[in-house]
């Protein structure tokens, strides 16, 4: 993509809760710097009436990098030429609900949208997945964009990742800077495997740093992995601004490249590495170069985090076999 015209930004779900947070965040230069955006913004119609509120207020900021702000209900015209697809728009859960729980309401949303971006998108897109199930409705979506390759779709696991990253920084007493080569391994769900025994924390081994396994299980993990059903629990609805920032990070790492000497957590097709099937949107350490990422090579597992990982993996497979039965893929 070049880099002087302005960058066409594809957000669904607009009027909702995270998105109230994210517009404002890309806006202001939080993803791309002082790069000029133009934001393209997918609501169902019943909603487009509170979008366009979300709209006058984005022009109330007055921000000097937004140079247009185009709104619809059709994926096929808002997301003509994008070169970013961030699909936030899917309903969240409610207390007592599993986010897989989500699937038959939300899978068929990504269907129409994987369909509309395999048609209209810039062939260099970038797809990322915030909606939940977030691993596996951006499987729905690259399984109908067969033109599009597999490697530009992506789900969000860095809230997961950031999440981690705070709780470890915490029970250390260290500033959140400190923690480095944090991985969230798997699907964004309560099965997902924050590793502390890859991270680092002022360049040492985080876990023998905590040096308390029992913490690591019974605290640290479930900590992290039931995170979004606290905050549901805490606010009456889902996380939003954390969600939103997790969202604008993944993004502009994938957009600028990851921080020199650490790795980021994002849900990428898997091409096999560490033993996850191929073709399943499982969470990796990965660094980005030049636009594309890596999935990082060599990690020591020990049989605590391999038992962690085929768990989540196990889970992927299941949701796989649920969307391939309700055809959606
Ligand atoms: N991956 C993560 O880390 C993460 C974190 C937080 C929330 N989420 C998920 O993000 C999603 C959005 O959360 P929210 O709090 O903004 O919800 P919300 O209900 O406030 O907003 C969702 C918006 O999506 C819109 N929408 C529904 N169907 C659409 C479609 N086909 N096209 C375009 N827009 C559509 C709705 O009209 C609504 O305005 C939920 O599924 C939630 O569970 C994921
Ligand atoms: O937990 C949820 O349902 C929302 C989101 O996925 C989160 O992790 O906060």
């Amino acid at each position: 993509m070049s880099t002087d015209a302005p960058l066409k930004i594809a957000v669904t779900g607009a009027a909702g809760q995270i998105c109230y947070s994210l517009l404002f965040r890309i806006a202001s230069g939080s993803l791309l710097g002082d790069r000029p955006i133009e934001l393209r913004l997918l609501e169902i119609t019943p909603a487009l009436k509170a979008l366009e509120g979300v709209v006058m207020e984005l022009d109330d900021c007055a921000f000097g990098n937004l140079v247009n702000i185009e709104i619809g209900d059709d994926p096929r015209k808002v997301f003509d030429g994008v070169h970013a697809a961030m699909l936030v728009g899917a309903m969240p859960r409610k207390a007592g609900m599993e986010r897989g729980d989500l699937l038959s309401a939300n899978g068929a949303i990504f269907t129409a949208q994987g369909k509309a971006l395999n048609d209209v998108a810039a062939d260099d897109v970038k797809v990322l997945v915030t909606g939940n199930p977030a691993n596996t409705n951006a499987l729905i979506a690259m399984k109908n964009a067969p033109d599009i390759p597999a490697s530009q779709f992506n789900a969000l696991t860095r809230l997961d990742h950031n999440r981690a990253k705070s709780q470890l920084a915490a029970k250390l007493g260290v500033p959140v800077t400190e923690v480095s080569h944090m991985t969230i391994w798997g699907n964004h769900s309560a099965t997902q495997y924050p590793d502390l025994f890859n991270a680092k924390v002022g360049g040492k081994n985080a876990a023998e740093l905590v040096g308390d396994e029992a913490w690591i299980e019974n605290d640290f993990i479930p900590t992290v992995a039931k995170r979004g059903a606290a905050i549901i629990a805490a606010r009456g609805l889902s996380s939003a601004a954390s969600a939103a920032n997790a969202t604008v990070e993944h993004m502009r790492d994938w957009i600028l490249g990851t921080p020199e000497g650490d790795w980021v957590s994002m849900a990428v097709p898997s091409d096999g590495s560490y033993g996850v099937p191929e073709g399943l949107i499982s969470s990796f350490p990965c660094i980005v170069k030049d636009g594309k990422y890596e999935i990082v090579q060599g990690l020591e597992l020990g049989e605590f985090s391999r038992a962690k990982i085929d768990a989540s993996v196990a889970e992927l497979v299941d949701e796989r076999n649920a969307v391939t039965e309700l055809g959606l893929i």
